[in-house]
Order: structure tokens, then sequence, then C-alpha cells
């Protein structure tokens, strides 16, 4: 059964270009919550730290809090990008993520391959994926687009594309940005419907966003992260009127 599983999930990210030793100590001096110094004296961002929770069937929760507190460094932890340095993760189910436009796509095929890669990944057969890629395609509105290769597309044409993607996923595990639901407002008109066929459809929704209209709309429970800490986690209106 779909479900997420974090205990004490830590995530960090190594400054590399941190040599000098007076910058060093000024920098760590500056932010001793967020920075620190590793086993190898590096200084590593702490980007999320012992976060522990579950995620169950049917939830759909969104990831709060202010700039740098965590919220897509997490999706991308739950999505496979980063691997942890402490902790535990289990992401079990068919992950579907609108996180990084470009990501999962191959630049050098067309968004039509990229599409049939994704229906013959979901196990439908050659047809059925080609199918798909006709449905999605036209529906997605990349017209000739279509059929160059990814490299080529606009940051708007990779968005649609993602979520024409997304689409013939079907995931069990729905991870969104809030870039996804706010960019390119003619197409985000039209694809409402089907936005709401795959959040609905989907078992688990995690979604990062600033915008707490969209909160209400679209999660049961919230998740308020700060700098890299959970803080507030429940149902969405006593996390929102904590804040
Ligand atoms: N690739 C990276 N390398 C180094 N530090 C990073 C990297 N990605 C994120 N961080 C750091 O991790 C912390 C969390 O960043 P993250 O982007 O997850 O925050 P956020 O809550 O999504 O913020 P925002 O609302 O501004 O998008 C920040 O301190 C950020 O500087």
């Amino acid at each position: 059964m779909p479900h997420i599983l974090a205990n004490q999930l830590t995530i960090e990210f190594p400054l590399y270009h941190m040599g000098a030793r007076s910058l060093k100590k000024r920098i760590l001096a500056k932010s001793p919550l967020r920075l620190r110094e590793d086993a190898s004296h590096r200084v590593v961002v702490s980007a999320l730290r012992d976060l522990t929770f579950q995620v169950g069937r049917g939830e759909r929760v969104a990831l709060v809090g202010g700039n740098g507190a965590g919220k897509t460094t997490l999706l991308r932890t739950l999505a496979g990008v980063y691997q942890p340095v402490g902790g535990r993760l289990e992401v079990a189910g068919l992950i579907g993520s609108l996180i990084d436009p470009s990501a999962g796509m191959d630049q050098e095929s067309t968004g039509r391959e990229n599409i049939v890669l994704r229906g013959l990944f979901r196990g439908l057969s050659e047809a059925e994926s080609e199918a798909m890629a006709d449905e999605v395609g036209a529906f997605s509105g990349l017209n000739e687009f279509l059929d160059v290769p990814v490299r080529t597309y606009s940051a708007g044409m990779q968005v649609r594309l993602s979520f024409a993607m997304a689409t013939v996923m079907e995931p069990e595990v729905l991870l969104m940005d809030e870039w996804f639901l706010a960019g390119d407002a003619a197409f985000m008109a039209k694809a409402r419907e089907k936005l709401a066929k795959l959040v609905t459809d989907a078992e688990i929704l995690v979604l990062a966003t600033h915008d707490m209209a969209v909160v209400r709309e679209w999660c049961t429970r919230a998740i308020r992260l700060e700098a890299g800490r959970i803080v507030a986690d429940g149902p969405v209106e006593a996390v929102l009127e904590d804040a």
C-alpha cells in the first residue's frame, strides 16, 4: 500500500568552496543553526534535520514554511533525487513528480518519445503508449513541438510536457512544487480538471507551497518546516492558525 515513512531523516549539502579558515569561522559563527563543520572539516548546510513523520493512503499533505525552510529539499528527497545522510526514508508506491520542470526527461528525445517511455514504464503496451502520447500530447498544446527534441523547449513547454508525462504515469504518490500551479495561466485554466483528477486518483499528495488558498483547496494536512525542522504537523486549519 502506498505510504511514506520518514524517521529522523537528515539531509546536508556540503559547501565545497570554503577553504579559507577565517571565512569558514565567520560563516559558522553567523549561522550556527543551519551551518556546521562535518567530520571531514567541510562546512555543510543542514537542509533537513531529524524529520520524523508518516503519510498514509488518502492523505494530501501541504509542506509550508518560509524561504529556505526545506520544502523543495524534502520533495526532492521523497522523489529520490537526494540521498539522506542520516535517518531512514521509505516511499512505497509509483511516484509522479512535478518538482523540477525538466526532471526525468531525456533532453535529446522528443516530447512524444518521452511520453511513450513513461507509458511503457507504467506497463502499457507500445500501441497504448503511442495512443496516450497522441491524447496527452494534443491536450498539452505542444502541437508540432511534440516531435522535436526536448532540449529545444521553452520553460513553459517543459511544464506542459511534465504534466503530460505525469498524467500518463497515473502516480500513486504525487509530489508537486507550487511553480507548477503558478505558471502558464492559460494552460493551467485548461489543465485544471485533469490536474484535479491526477490529485484525486493519487493515493498520496505532497505539495510544497506558499499559497495558503492552495493549501486549503487541495490539502487535508499541513507540515510546517522552519530552518529544516518540523515545527507543526496536523490538520490544515490547525497548522495555518498556529503560524
Ligand atoms: N543544492 C544545494 N546546495 C546547497 N544548499 C542547498 C541546496 N539546495 C538547498 N540548499 C539549502 O537548503 C535549505 C533549504 O532549501 P529549500 O530550497 O529546500 O527551501 P524551500 O523551503 O523550498 O525554500 P523556498 O520557499 O525559498 O523555495 C536552504 O538553506 C538552502 O540554501
